[in-house]
């Protein structure tokens, strides 16, 4: 892969995304890198760099091909990532880096992570965080939050944050009430990053256009971090028939595999 430009396959992959976006949502493209044995994360969720350099710098391509960039909030206290394009070569042009959406429904994130120190210096967009419109959850305590709903809000807000609420019966806020949010607020094509519960919910949803995954050739045994799919049982299999095979390619020591639908999935 030559190092300044992206690879054939992304350009494929976004030439879906020159079709109309759909009304009700963004284009979405879901991605992450996993071992051989289907794990994201190291035992208790210890963050592990499973993708070489080469995978990575395809990955930081396809971040300033998107408008937004989305992960749950476990993977922004777990990792505290920086979702920016450092890795791709310097160049005159700057690049276009995505916008940072963290799910996080009880606003939980720290207002000194990385996003919005990067942010507060010039050096990132915006975040955006998505939380739950109610005042209660239940869950606070569990979560080991002491601070009110309004003075966590507040906090995120002085450190730069942008706040959207989503009306929500419980924690899990509804993948579609996300993504219209999104798109009612300019984002027209969205790189979803993980982690593991997210990339679940993204896949019971059905609302992904593309899946880009990253195949690194090790094992994390059984207490390492999988993501889990609800509709599957032992005797049974789900196949997603919209998505097609589009790509496989090597990536160093990493296998990258793509898989689009036909651009005609609306929402
Ligand atoms: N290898 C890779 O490519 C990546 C690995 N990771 C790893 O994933 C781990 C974090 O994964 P998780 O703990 O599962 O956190 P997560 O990042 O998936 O966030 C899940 C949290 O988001 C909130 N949420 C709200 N609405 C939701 C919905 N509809 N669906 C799902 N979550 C919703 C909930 O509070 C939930 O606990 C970390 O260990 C991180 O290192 C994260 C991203 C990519
Ligand atoms: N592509 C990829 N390969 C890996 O090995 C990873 N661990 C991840 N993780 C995702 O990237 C985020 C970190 O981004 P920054 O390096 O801080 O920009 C991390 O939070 C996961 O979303 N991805």
């Amino acid at each position: 892969m030559e190092s300044n430009c992206p690879p054939e396959f992304l350009a494929q992959i976004l030439s879906r995304y020159a079709l109309p976006t759909p009304t009700a949502r963004p284009h979405v493209t879901l991605t992450f890198a996993q071992s051989l044995d289907a794990k994201i994360a190291g035992a208790g969720g210890r963050q592990l760099v499973l993708s070489g350099k080469e995978s990575m710098i395809m990955t930081h391509w396809m971040r300033t091909l998107h408008d937004g960039i989305l992960i749950g909030i476990g993977t922004a206290l777990n990792d505290d990532p920086q979702l920016n394009a450092r890795h791709l070569p310097p160049r005159a042009t700057p690049y276009a880096l995505p916008r940072p959406i963290v799910v996080d429904s009880l606003l939980r994130l720290s207002p000194n992570c990385k996003l919005l120190k990067n942010y507060q210096n010039g050096v990132g967009r915006r975040p955006w965080v998505i939380c739950s419109a109610l005042e209660n959850t239940g869950s606070e305590i569990s979560h080991g939050l002491t601070t009110s709903r309004l003075q966590r809000k507040q906090a995120l807000e002085t450190a730069g944050a942008k706040v959207f609420e989503i009306s929500t019966t419980d924690t899990q806020l509804p993948i579609p009430s996300i993504l219209q949010t999104l798109r009612g607020n300019g984002i027209s094509s969205v790189m979803v990053e993980g982690g593991a519960q997210i990339i679940s919910s993204f896949m019971q949803e059905d609302v992904v256009d593309a899946l880009i995954v990253t195949v690194a050739p090790t094992m994390v045994g059984e207490a390492g971090i999988g993501y889990g799919f609800a509709g599957s049982s032992p005797d049974s299999v789900v196949e997603f028939q919209s998505l097609q095979h589009v790509y496989t390619g090597v990536f160093g020591k990493d296998s990258v595999v793509a898989f689009c639908t036909d651009g005609t999935k609306g929402g």
